[in-house]
């Protein structure tokens, strides 16, 4: 018998609620239910600082709901609200954004230690998929992750317009927001609707061309996700896994930022036929996006290129072009790593206002120079994913200090 919202919120009746109420069922921390076949997803809203203890609830709220006959899976995340335009306050633990929304700090123990790329491992051939371990999914032949070693440095912006670029070239491309701490792909494409469901599996929405899912489609919109480890990967399976893709020559996979568990255990678990690390050109950031080349290596995920984005200041008058932050640092840096470099993008206005209005510079603007520098990552990236390897990537030697 198909579960419907109903037995959830009765079994819900007997869940404790965060905020004082009878119950979660009759709290107003409850935000809405979504039901794929007996798949329960909902949230438990709190703020950041309550998260940690109330853990208890959510656990509570998980096992009320796989009482019910007929539920396979459940998923309950506690999310933060926060109201229309404030930035959350900064703290040791998470950065903010200029689109308000925090990640936590990476901690990955690599990192920590200071485990350095080794340059033959970088450059390593693509995987097609079929090989490696983790979840791969049916009919897709390459998945590939966008990653940066921090955030706020244009991954989303990147990996849309990369995945649309490869529309341009006649490809058949998925969308795949994996940003579970604060996914900007809803906006990027201006889509708010929920996937429907048909045969136990969502549909994944369109736009230019593009399949897209998101985990922004299933919970409410100014949220952010203050979920962890297992909680993570069991949403981005389900991503993978129960989303009708069809047959997609390239799924891009925007991932969280950092190189923290969560990210290495989706480096892990993800059947990734290679990774694009996008970075500005800062030092700090390309320390970062060094953290992000090595967390690749270590689950021996190909690393098919770095991006520069924001490279340079172009004027919107004049097109005078502006070095900012020592403009080439990722280059000379990729070269260093044994990765190739696939192109800078500019800090550009027209790349910034598209994106907010829900279509990015590729689609709305395709002939731009800004489009064609897309386009130009895309054709690397594919070029290599084409190239395909037979067998392991070769044995490398990391030093760590
Ligand atoms: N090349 C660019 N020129 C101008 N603005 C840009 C450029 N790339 C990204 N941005 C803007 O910077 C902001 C952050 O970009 P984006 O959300 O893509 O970053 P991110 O690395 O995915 O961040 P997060 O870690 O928050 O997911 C957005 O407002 C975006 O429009």
């Amino acid at each position: 018998m198909a579960v419907t919202e109903e037995d959830v919120r009765r079994a819900l009746e007997s869940a404790p609620a965060p905020d004082g109420a009878p119950s979660l069922a009759r709290s107003s921390a409850l935000s809405a239910i979504t039901i794929n076949g007996g798949r329960v997803i909902f949230a438990i809203e709190t703020s950041p600082d309550r998260a940690a203890a109330l853990e208890p609830i959510r656990k509570a709220a998980e096992a009320a709901v796989r009482t019910i006959p007929g539920v396979s899976d459940v998923l309950v995340a506690l999310t933060a609200s926060r109201p229309a335009g404030s930035a959350p306050a900064p703290s040791a633990h998470s950065h903010s954004h200029a689109h308000g929304h925090s990640h936590p700090a990476a901690s990955s123990p690599m990192a920590a230690r200071g485990a350095r790329p080794a340059p033959a491992g970088a450059s390593a051939p693509p995987r097609p998929q079929g090989q490696g371990n983790g979840v791969g999914v049916p009919g897709v032949r390459h998945i590939v992750a966008v990653a940066s070693g921090k955030g706020g440095v244009g991954k989303s912006t990147t990996a849309a317009n990369v995945a649309l670029a490869l529309v341009a070239q006649g490809l058949r491309v998925g969308l795949m927001d994996a940003d579970v701490y604060g996914p900007s792909v809803p906006t990027l494409f201006g889509l708010h609707e929920r996937p429907e469901v048909e045969n136990k599996m969502m549909k994944p929405l369109e736009a230019h061309g593009l399949k897209i899912m998101s985990i922004g489609f299933l919970v409410e919109e100014g949220t952010a996700m203050i979920w962890r480890g297992p909680m993570v990967m069991s949403a981005l399976t389900q991503m993978l896994n129960e989303v009708s893709w069809g047959e997609l020559d390239v799924l891009v996979v925007d991932m969280p930022p950092g190189t923290g568990d969560a990210q290495l255990t989706m480096a892990q678990r993800v059947r990734l036929s290679g990774a694009v690390i996008v970075s500005t050109p800062q030092d700090l950031a390309l320390a970062d996006a060094r953290r992000g080349v090595a967390m690749f290596q270590k689950v021996d995920v190909p690393i098919l290129g770095v991006v520069e984005n924001m490279s340079y200041f172009c004027c919107p008058n004049c097109g005078h072009r502006e070095s900012l932050f020592g403009h080439g640092g990722a280059r000379a840096e990729a070269a260093k790593m044994g990765a190739p470099f696939l192109g800078e993008i500019p800090l550009a206005t027209e790349i910034r206002a598209t994106s907010d209005s829900g279509a990015p510079i590729v689609a709305s603007a395709p002939d731009s120079e800004h489009a064609r520098a897309y386009g130009r990552i895309a054709e690397a990236i594919w070029k290599r994913l084409s190239q395909g390897a037979p067998g392991r990537t070769p044995p490398r030697i990391v030093i760590e200090r």
